[in-house]
């Protein structure tokens, strides 16, 4: 049920019989992850003022350098999840291998596993454009009272039990789906809460903007040319605007209120492109598809794709339906 400018936590309680394990253990873990947004919004809002913009001088596994604000959000959210009890692992694009959870009582019980993005848009972060934080919840697969393994990350995103994003931008916004619709909740920073300002969100079918790194063009498969080509074609209701935030979060936040198609394809030198499946991917085709729209790799739909390790590559085509769908006719 929705109340405009309902609170976050009101909202879980009383959506939580929507939920086929309905036993608190997922609201307390949404709630978990409410919580550490916030101290992360804390910390990125004053990234100007204090030292915590630029690189620490380590790399990832994804062969980034990792920016300070990528490690304390990353922490932050472990943390957050460790102690509160409610997760029996977590996996993170900061983290080489998955994270197990004992539990304070060292048995394994927890049925969740939390996979994360803590910091999406990393370059982004120290010219003051908006990011965000990326999650993905699956139960588990492997027997409660057992130590996690890596079966319980590598499931297809049509698995997922819940997703969602977070968007540090000109408000912080939670938005979130468990497979009943996406609502999305704005942070009162004066009051520390959370209110449903976005309810059952929708992405239109059709769209005019279109958001790809062009600077990539020579390396694009021939087909997703022609799309850009058919874009900016003065014919019927084109060009299309282009819009670029380099953020996927923001990208496809703006997209999913506007309308549009992100793309992030395939490109000669690097043929499954940039974005990570579990953890970018997964989540965001959730969100997408519980809104209306629509995410595949060009050809297969993203949620039905099996990983086979934990921080794999996608091409990645997600927004207004129609539009991938041209996308994807321009692949064939
Ligand atoms: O700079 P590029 O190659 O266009 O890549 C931008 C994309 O990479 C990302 O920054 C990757 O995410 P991280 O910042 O979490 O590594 C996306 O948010 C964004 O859409
Ligand atoms: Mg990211
Ligand atoms: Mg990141």
């Amino acid at each position: 049920m929705q109340r405009k400018n309902q609170t976050l936590g009101e909202f879980i309680i009383e959506n939580q019989k929507d939920f086929p394990y309905a036993s608190g253990e997922l609201s307390r873990l949404i709630n978990s992850i409410r919580l550490a947004a916030k101290m992360v919004n804390h910390e990125v809002n004053k990234a100007g003022l204090v030292d915590i913009t630029g690189a620490v001088g380590e790399t990832n596994i994804q062969g980034e350098d990792q920016q300070k604000l990528d490690v304390l959000a990353n922490e932050t959210f472990i943390n957050t999840l460790t102690n509160r009890e409610i997760v029996c692992g977590i996996a993170s694009e900061e983290n080489d291998e998955f994270i197990t959870i004992k539990g304070q009582k060292n048995d394994h019980r927890n049925s969740y596993v939390v996979l994360m993005d803590p910091l999406d848009g990393s370059s982004n972060i120290d010219v003051n454009v908006s990011v965000g934080t990326i999650f993905s919840i699956y139960r588990r697969v492997t027997p409660a009272g057992t130590p996690v393994t890596l079966e319980d990350f590598l499931q297809p995103g049509n698995l997922q039990v819940a997703a969602g994003y977070i968007i540090y931008g000109t408000s912080t916004m939670l938005v979130y789906t468990t497979g009943n619709g996406v609502n999305g909740f704005t942070l009162n920073p004066a009051l520390g809460t959370y209110y449903l300002s976005h309810p059952n969100m929708k992405f239109p079918e059709d769209g005019h903007i279109y958001s790809v790194n062009e600077g990539n063009y020579i390396h694009f498969p021939q087909g997703i040319k022609d799309y850009i080509k058919y874009c900016q074609e003065e014919k019927e209701d084109r060009p299309y605007t282009s819009r670029y935030i380099g953020s996927l979060v923001s990208d496809i936040h703006r997209n999913m209120i506007k309308g549009g198609v992100y793309l992030y394809p395939s490109t000669s030198k690097s043929p499954n492109g940039k974005l990570r499946l579990l953890y970018e991917c997964n989540p965001m085709a959730f969100i997408t598809e519980q809104a209306g729209g629509k995410a595949s790799d060009g050809y297969r739909r993203i949620l039905d794709i099996k990983p086979t390790n934990l921080h794999e590559r996608t091409p990645f085509v997600c927004g207004s339906k129609n539009m991938v769908e041209k996308v994807e006719s321009f692949m064939e």
